[in-house]
Parts: structure tokens; sequence; C-alpha cells
């Protein structure tokens, strides 16, 4: 049996100003679920994010954390209710060095949540002591990942966190999420990688101009589906 949604929106809209982006699009997940969110370049993924983080306000619809309104709280109250976001570009502190970054948010230079991250991305360890605005795009977006995933949050959204990455480290990034959808975290991540949407995703959301025009489980709806949905 599936678990009750913990994240559930209905007819949302939003955008930038008066200019409405998102428009009527309606989804959910659930502890253990993972919700996939695709489409083309500029059909509205990164925005309907924005808007389930806090950063952009939702202009309709509402928007609901374990039955609680959260269309007012800001993204660091969205925080500490227990939902972590992962956005696609300016994703590290350039300024800072890459262990700076890691222990930002969990305020301690040690901790073991990290040895794990360490063990499966050898590459961050060697890192540690460099600027993070000298890393390649790809390793900044694996920093990224990793902080993410450090915070242990119930609900993690990550937006393209694939971008740049190497194949490996996908595919390593694809088997920690698997882990920790077992002990029943939940994720939204928006992909334009159908590969590592097919081995993470249970359900799936597809945008075009701004609204939803596929919905439903990965493996019911299928690649040949989704893929229709990708082509320029
Ligand atoms: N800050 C902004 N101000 C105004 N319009 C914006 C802003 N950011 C994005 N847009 C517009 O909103 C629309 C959707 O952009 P969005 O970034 O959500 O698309 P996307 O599906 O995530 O695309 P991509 O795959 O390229 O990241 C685009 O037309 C874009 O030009």
């Amino acid at each position: 049996m599936k678990n009750p949604p913990i994240l559930q929106f209905a007819d949302l809209q939003c955008g930038y100003g008066d200019t409405v982006v998102v428009r009527g699009v309606s989804g959910c997940t659930a502890p253990g679920r993972v919700l996939g969110i695709l489409g083309r370049n500029g059909v509205g993924k990164s925005t309907l994010l924005k808007a389930l983080a806090g950063f952009l306000p939702v202009a309709g619809g509402t928007l609901a954390w374990a039955g609680q309104d959260l269309r007012t709280l800001p993204p660091h109250a969205r925080l500490a209710a227990g939902i972590a976001y992962a956005p696609q570009e300016n994703v590290v502190f350039g300024e800072l060095t890459v262990e700076e970054n890691l222990w930002l948010h969990i305020g301690r230079r040690r901790d073991v949540r990290y040895d794990a991250l360490f063990a499966r991305f050898p590459r961050l360890r060697e890192r540690l002591a460099q600027r993070a605005g000298a890393l390649s795009g790809g390793e900044r977006k694996l920093l990224s990942f990793a902080r993410t995933m450090a915070l242990a949050a119930p609900l993690t959204m990550l937006d393209e966190p694939t971008e740049g990455v190497q194949p490996e480290n996908i595919d390593r990034m694809a088997q920690c999420i698997h882990e920790v959808t077992a002990e029943g975290r939940s994720f939204i991540v928006v992909e334009q990688n159908l590969s590592f949407l097919e081995a993470i995703a249970s359900d799936v959301l597809v945008l075009d101009h701004g609204r939803c025009v596929l919905q439903g489980e990965m493996r019911a709806l299928g690649r040949e589906a989704l893929e229709a949905h990708l082509v320029v």
C-alpha cells in the first residue's frame, strides 16, 4: 500500500511578477517516492520548483505539507519544516572552500553524515581545501548534491542535479537516492536526463508551456511516451 502524500499541490499557478509561467499544475509526493519533473527547456520546471521551495510566490492554487498550508511560509521555514532544495544554478559559494561549503548548513566541521558521501564521491574529499569557485560545473553540482543530501530532509528537491556530472557519479547519485528512499525519504527531481529519471523516479510529471501534459507512474508511462515530450 502507498503512503499518503506528504507534499501536495493543486491547480498551482506561479511566475515572475505579472508573467504567469506555470498554470493549473497538480501533483504530490509521498514518503519513499520520487516525483520526476521533466520537459523541454523553458517550459517552467525550475519555476515550479522555486515556488514549491518558497523562492517564488504561489499566485494561485493550493500547496500543503503534511496537511499544513505552505503558501505563505518563507524558504527558511520550509527547510525547517523538512523540505530541502538544491537550485539549478549558483549552487555553491565560490569564495569558500569545498569544506566550508559542506559544513555551512550543518554547522559542525566534522559530521558523520558526510562519511558515506565521501566514500561514494572521493573526488569531494580530495578537493576539501580547494575554493569551490575553482571546481568544474559538474563538480559543483556534486558538491551541492552532497550538501543537500546530508541535510537528510524528509523531502529533497533537486533541480537538474546531473547537469555536467560524469556518468559514473550520476550512477552513484542514483544509488544514494535509492538508499534513502528505502528509508522513507522522498524527492522531487527536475531532470532532462531520462535514464537518470528512469533509475530513480516512481512518478513523473511532464510540463509543456507551463501546463502538465502527462502524469503518472514512471513504469506505466514508459520511455517512449516521455521521450516524445522531450523532442524539440
Ligand atoms: N527571473 C525570471 N524573470 C522572468 N522570466 C523568467 C525568469 N526565469 C525564468 N523565466 C521564464 O520562465 C519560463 C520558464 O523558465 P524555467 O527556468 O522555469 O524553465 P525550465 O523548464 O526550468 O527550463 P530549463 O530546462 O532550460 O532550465 C521561461 O520562459 C523563462 O524565460
